[in-house]
């Protein structure tokens, strides 16, 4: 379980403070994929930034499993960050000059742990990069360097995995792809991922959205379908777009 209770995160002081989230409280079950939706400046990236650990927070807790992050210097956090907490970016951010497979492989080297026997097997498997594992990942297509660093942001088993924006610079086939990846590898390994999006038909494709507005919580969709996502935002003070 992972869970933000009563964050506030206020930006700067006096009168030029922004507050970014007001009292936000959401909790992430293991095994399950959320989407987090909101309109532009609700919060979402802010909300991502805390509960991995990688900004403070003015007030409230944030918590993995039995371990209160929010109360951890930055030296005791940076362990956590590197076992418990993946991410995979908007842009993707390979290393170009190593092929896909090394790219996915470096979390393990990094940490110095050794991969398990069938990760090859494995990674033959995983459509789209299964012939590509030599190549130069600058050799690779927007899609196909997006599952890389989705299999890289999954190869250390992380508590819980931050897709931000993932599909946010690929079009509309390589994203279906690259979704469908996400949901598959999180559902086959019981992965807790949670993803930024601001796209309603990619929030319907995780288990639950939990949607954003004016700094706060404002909606938890079970099961959410792009009507129900598109209703819910049609109905939020000041949602950018309908989408
Ligand atoms: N470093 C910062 N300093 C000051 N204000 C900030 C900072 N980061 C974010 N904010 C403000 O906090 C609020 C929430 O921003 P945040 O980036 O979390 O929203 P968002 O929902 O992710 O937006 P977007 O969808 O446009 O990326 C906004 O009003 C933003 O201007």
């Amino acid at each position: 379980m992972f869970s933000a209770v009563q964050v506030v995160k206020t930006y700067g002081f006096g009168e030029t403070s922004v507050r970014a989230l007001g009292q936000v409280s959401v909790g992430f079950e293991s095994g399950r994929f959320t989407a987090i939706k909101g309109p532009s400046g609700s919060g979402k990236s802010t909300l991502m930034h805390c509960l991995a650990g990688l900004d403070t927070i003015t007030s409230g807790q944030i918590w993995v499993g039995g371990t209160e992050l929010s109360t951890l210097s930055d030296r005791d956090l940076t362990r956590p960050r590197r076992d418990r907490i993946g991410f995979i970016f908007q842009a993707f951010n390979l290393v170009p000059h190593l092929s896909a497979l090394k790219n996915i492989t470096l979390p393990l080297a990094l940490t110095g742990r050794p991969h398990g026997p069938g990760l090859m097997d494995h990674l033959v498997g995983v459509p789209g990069i299964g012939g590509r594992l030599s190549h130069g990942s600058a050799e690779l297509s927007g899609g196909q360097q997006q599952r890389v660093a989705i299999v890289r942001g999954l190869i250390s088993r992380p508590a819980v995995v931050f897709a931000d924006e993932p599909t946010g610079n690929l079009d509309s086939r390589s994203s279906d792809e690259v979704l469908s990846l996400l949901q598959s590898l999180t559902m086959d390994r019981g992965q807790t991922t949670v993803m930024v999006t601001h796209d309603g038909a990619t929030a319907a494709c995780a288990h639950r959205a939990v949607l954003l507005s004016d700094n706060r919580v404002v909606n938890d969709i079970p099961a959410p379908s792009v009507a129900s996502v598109v209703a819910a935002m049609a109905g939020l003070r000041g949602a950018s777009s309908p989408r």
